[in-house]
């Protein structure tokens, strides 16, 4: 596994390149593991302060576009950040909120849910809920079954998957966490999306993407951007990733940030 710690020099001066290159750079950051540090409480998990700072300069310069991506509720990731003049997507991209659009924007809003998919969605809740060592976060467009311990993980993904299989929802296991989503739609799609979206109000031509995520959700992402510099956030997980580049954890995202004000 060969990846590029984004924090060396070669690699800095690499992405700084391109950035210098580029007139206008559209800068996604996913949230948990990427902005703020893991907490038992997704409620009492902060943005770093030092990543909020460099944000908010960044958000003053004409040269950057700011973008949050996050499998929060589109509510609670506002919430968290607290930031004006950016956009944000919630439910890992189901509900978009672009600063120059009239109204939020929910891409599978067409989609029908059948009865039995609906049903089973309320059941899996209501017996997580019933569970202990379990912690059930109703997102509207998706549920996130939070785990106290991963023991057992693997075992619950392959039954819920067995149970969702002919429905309108995928089944997605990530760190301590099982997410319950509908299908058709990712954080790769999101940012496709709001890129287009961009680019088109703005008459961009000559433009830098770059993608930081920490989990599998953030690897659509990855897998799926043609061009751009994308970076994995580590955390205490191996290397096992798509994107070219690679930060420790959030302290390293706020100094990266840090590097992109003095470019
Ligand atoms: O797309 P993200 O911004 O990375 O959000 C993914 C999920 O993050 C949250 O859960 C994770 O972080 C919590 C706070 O540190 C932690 O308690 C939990 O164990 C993690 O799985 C959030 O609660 C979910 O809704 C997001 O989908």
């Amino acid at each position: 596994m060969n990846k590029k710690n984004l924090l060396e020099l070669t690699q800095l001066a690499e992405v700084k390149d391109k950035i210098t290159a580029a007139d206008k750079v559209l800068l996604f950051l996913d949230y948990d593991g990427t902005l703020a540090p893991f907490k038992p409480d997704p409620a009492q998990a902060y943005p770093l302060p030092a990543a909020l700072k460099q944000l908010e300069i960044l958000q003053q310069l004409d040269k950057y576009t700011l973008n949050f991506v996050s499998g929060r509720k589109l509510s609670d990731l506002k919430k968290m950040l607290k930031l004006e003049g950016v956009n944000y997507a919630g439910s890992h991209g189901l509900e978009i909120d672009l600063t120059f659009a009239a109204e939020i924007i929910y891409p599978l809003a067409k989609q029908k849910i059948d009865q039995q998919s609906r049903k089973l969605y309320q059941n899996v809740k209501k017996n997580y809920e019933k569970k202990a060592g379990f912690r059930v976060e109703d997102k509207g467009f998706g549920l996130a079954i939070h785990l106290e311990t991963t023991l057992n993980q693997d075992k619950i993904v392959t039954d819920l998957l067995q149970k969702f299989k002919s429905t309108k929802y995928q089944v997605l296991p990530g760190r301590k966490v099982i997410e319950i989503r509908l299908t058709g739609w990712d954080k790769g799609k999101t940012v496709e999306y709001i890129k287009d979206e961009i680019v088109a109000r703005d008459k961009l031509s000559n433009y830098l993407i770059i993608y930081l995520g920490d989990d599998s959700t953030d690897e659509d992402v990855f897998c799926q951007l043609e061009q751009g510099i994308t970076i994995y956030i580590k955390n205490e997980s191996n290397l096992k990733t798509a994107a070219e580049y690679f930060l420790a954890d959030p302290a390293a995202v706020a100094d990266f940030l840090k590097e992109l004000v003095e470019t």
